[in-house]
C-alpha cells in the first residue's frame, strides 16, 4: 500500500494532508502523484469521489513559489465546482501560505477584482468569466505554469472549446497541462493533442465507469406517478441529503415547489436561478438546513457534499456520461451511497444503453406501496424516539408520563403517542407537467464502451450551433420547446453587463 511519505512531497504538503484526515493514497493519487509531480502532462481517470482534486492539487501546490504572480490554473464547467476546488487547494495549501481564488460567473466582477489584490498564485475559474477578466486586464496569465482542466469533457460538451483555446493561448512559455474526469469520452483525445504535450494516460483500472459502493436500481414507472413514487421512497428511505435530478430547469422548479406542498424542505438550482441563491442553496444543503436538492444537470459534476446519501434520477439522465457522474454525488471516499433512477416504460431502451456504456446493472425495484410507505414513516418516528431517548431529551415529559399511566395502560399510552407522532402519506395534489420520455437512439456501429460514445448519440444533441449560442442556454437538446439545462450552466454576459 502506498503512503503519502513515498512521493517526496514537501513537509509542508505532507502534514496537510495528514490534517486533511487523509491517511493513504487514493488509487489515483497513488498512480497520478509520481507522473504529475515530474512535471509531465497527464490525462486522469478515475470514478467519481476517488480523490482526483487532490491527485492535481498536490502537484500543482508543490510547485508553486509564494512570490511570483499567478502560477496555476484550474479550469471547471460549473461555478459550484470552481468555488469548491478552491477550497480545497486553499485547505491543501494552507500551510505553505498558498492562496487559491476563484473566479466565476454571476458574482459580482468588482468584489473578485479587489480578491485579485491580494496577489493569489492559484486562480479556479470557469471560462467565460476568466476571459472577461482576460479581456478587462484583471488577470494575466503570463505567469502560469500549470493548468488543470477539471471535468473535461464536460467543458467540451458545453461549448467551451473555443474559451479554453483563447485562455491556453494566453499562457506563454512552457506549461505542464493536467486533465482529469471520471469518464472521457473519444473526443477528448483531440482536445489532448491540441493542448497537450506527449500526456501520459493514467486510467484507474476497473470494469465499471462507477465505484461499487453505490448501489444502483431502477423503478418503471409512468411519467404521471413518478411525483407520488418519489414521495414514498423518501418516506421510506428517509436520506441523510438527497439530490433529486430533473432534465430542465421547470421540472426542478415544479419538483420543488411539490415536496415543499407536501411537507420537505427542499430546494432548487440551476442556471436561472440567481448565483448569490445558488451559493446560498448549496451552503444550506451543506449544513444539512435542508435534506433534498433538486438540480438539472448543473450540480451532476465533481461536488463533493458529505451526507449525500441518495441520489433520485426523477428523469433517465440524456447520457451514460451524465449518469455516471450525478450518481457519484453519492457514495464518495469509501462511503456508501443509493441512486435510484426513474424510468418510464418507453425509456427502457435508453436505460439499458447507459448500463451497457457504463458497464453496470440496475436492479428493478418495485413501485413502493402504501402499506411500505407506512412502514418507512413508522420505523421514522421509531427513530426519532430512540434518539430522543439517547441525547435524554424527556425529562420534562416524565411526570406527566407518570400521571398518564395512572390511568390507562403503557402499551395503549404508547402505541396512541406513536399513532399520532407518525407522518401519514401525505396526498396533497401536486402537478408536474409532463415531459415525453426520452428516446434512445442505436449507438451506430460498434462504440468504444467504457463511457467512449459520443453523447450525440443519445437524445438528439444539437452541437452544431455557434459556441456563444450554446452557452447562453438555448440549446433545446429535447427538441421540444423546453430548454435542456446543459449550455447555461456558466454564461458569459455581455461585457457592459458584467459590473
Ligand atoms: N487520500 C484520501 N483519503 C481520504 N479521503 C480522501 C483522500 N483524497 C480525497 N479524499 C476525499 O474524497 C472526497 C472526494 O474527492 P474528490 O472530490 O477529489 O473526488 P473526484 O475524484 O474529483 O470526484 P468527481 O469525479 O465526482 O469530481 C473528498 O471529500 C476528499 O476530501
Ligand atoms: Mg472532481
Amino acid at each position: 500500500m502506498a503512503n503519502f511519505s513515498d512521493f517526496g512531497l514537501s513537509s509542508e504538503l505532507e502534514k496537510a494532508l495528514s490534517n486533511m484526515g487523509f491517511e493513504e493514497p487514493t488509487p489515483i493519487q497513488a498512480q497520478a502523484l509520481p507522473i504529475a509531480l515530474q512535471g509531465k502532462d497527464m490525462i486522469g481517470q478515475a470514478q467519481t469521489g476517488t480523490g482526483k482534486t487532490t491527485a492535481f492539487g498536490v502537484p500543482l501546490l508543490e510547485k508553486i513559489v509564494k512570490e511570483d504572480g499567478i502560477q496555476g490554473l484550474v479550469l471547471a464547467p460549473t461555478r459550484e465546482l470552481a468555488v469548491q476546488v478552491a477550497e480545497e487547494l486553499n485547505r491543501i495549501g494552507q500551510v505553505k501560505g498558498i492562496r487559491t481564488l476563484p473566479i466565476y460567473g454571476g458574482q459580482d466582477i468588482g468584489r473578485q477584482i479587489r480578491a485579485l489584490k491580494n496577489r493569489p498564485q492559484i486562480i479556479a475559474a470557469t471560462p467565460g468569466r476568466l476571459i472577461d477578466h482576460i479581456e478587462r486586464k484583471t488577470i494575466r496569465l503570463g505567469t502560469i505554469k500549470t493548468v488543470i482542466l477539471d471535468e473535461a469533457d464536460e467543458m467540451l460538451n458545453m461549448g467551451f472549446i473555443e474559451d479554453i483555446e483563447r485562455i491556453l493561448s494566453e499562457i506563454e512559455g512552457e506549461r505542464q497541462t493536467l486533465l482529469f474526469s471520471a469518464t472521457m469520452p473519444k473526443r477528448i483525445q483531440s482536445l489532448a493533442e491540441k493542448f497537450m504535450h506527449e500526456p501520459e494516460v493514467v486510467k484507474v483500472k476497473s470494469k465499471e465507469l462507477t465505484v461499487k459502493n453505490i448501489e444502483q436500481t431502477y423503478i418503471e414507472v409512468h411519467e404521471k406517478q413518478k411525483f407520488d413514487v418519489l414521495c414514498s421512497l423518501l418516506d421510506i428511505q428517509s436520506p441523510e441529503l438527497a439530490i433529486v435530478f430533473g432534465r430542465t430547469k421547470r421540472r426542478v422548479d415544479e419538483v420543488v415547489e411539490g415536496l415543499i406542498k407536501r411537507g420537505y424542505s427542499a430546494e432548487g438550482i440551476h442556471g436561472d436561478i440567481p448565483q448569490a441563491k445558488r451559493d446560498q442553496v448549496i451552503r444550506r444543503f451543506k449544513d444539512q438546513t435542508i435534506e433534498i436538492m433538486v438540480a438539472t444537470d448543473v450540480a451532476a459534476r465533481g461536488l463533493d457534499i458529505s451526507g449525500v446519501s441518495h441520489v433520485y434520477n426523477f428523469d433517465i439522465p440524456q447520457d451514460p456520461e451524465s449518469y455516471v457522474h450525478r450518481i457519484g454525488r453519492t457514495g464518495r471516499a469509501g462511503n456508501k451511497g443509493l441512486a435510484i433512477t426513474f424510468v418510464s416504460p418507453r425509456e427502457i431502451d435508453h436505460l439499458k444503453i447507459i448500463e451497457s456504456v457504463t458497464k453496470t446493472k440496475m436492479n428493478k425495484q418495485p413501485v413502493p406501496s402504501i402499506k411500505d410507505v407506512l412502514a418507512g414513516n413508522q420505523q421514522a418516528t421509531i427513530n426519532r424516539l430512540m434518539e430522543t431517548i439517547e441525547k435524554n431529551a424527556y425529562n420534562d415529559y416524565k411526570r406527566i408520563a407518570e400521571n398518564l399511566l395512572e390511568d390507562t395502560d403503557s402499551v395503549t399510552l404508547l402505541a396512541a403517542a406513536l399513532k399520532l407522532l407518525t407522518k401519514d402519506p401525505d396526498v396533497t395534489p401536486v402537478k408536474i407537467t409532463a415531459v415525453e420520455p426520452l428516446r434512445a437512439r442505436k449507438p451506430k456501429g460498434g462504440g468504444s464502451g467504457g463511457g467512449g460514445r459520443d453523447r450525440k448519440r443519445f437524445g438528439g444533441g444539437d452541437r452544431s450551433r455557434g459556441g456563444r449560442d450554446r452557452r447562453d442556454g438555448g440549446r433545446d437538446r429535447n427538441g421540444r420547446g423546453e430548454r435542456s439545462e446543459s449550455g447555461s450552466r456558466e454564461r458569459r454576459r455581455p461585457r457592459n453587463n458584467s459590473k
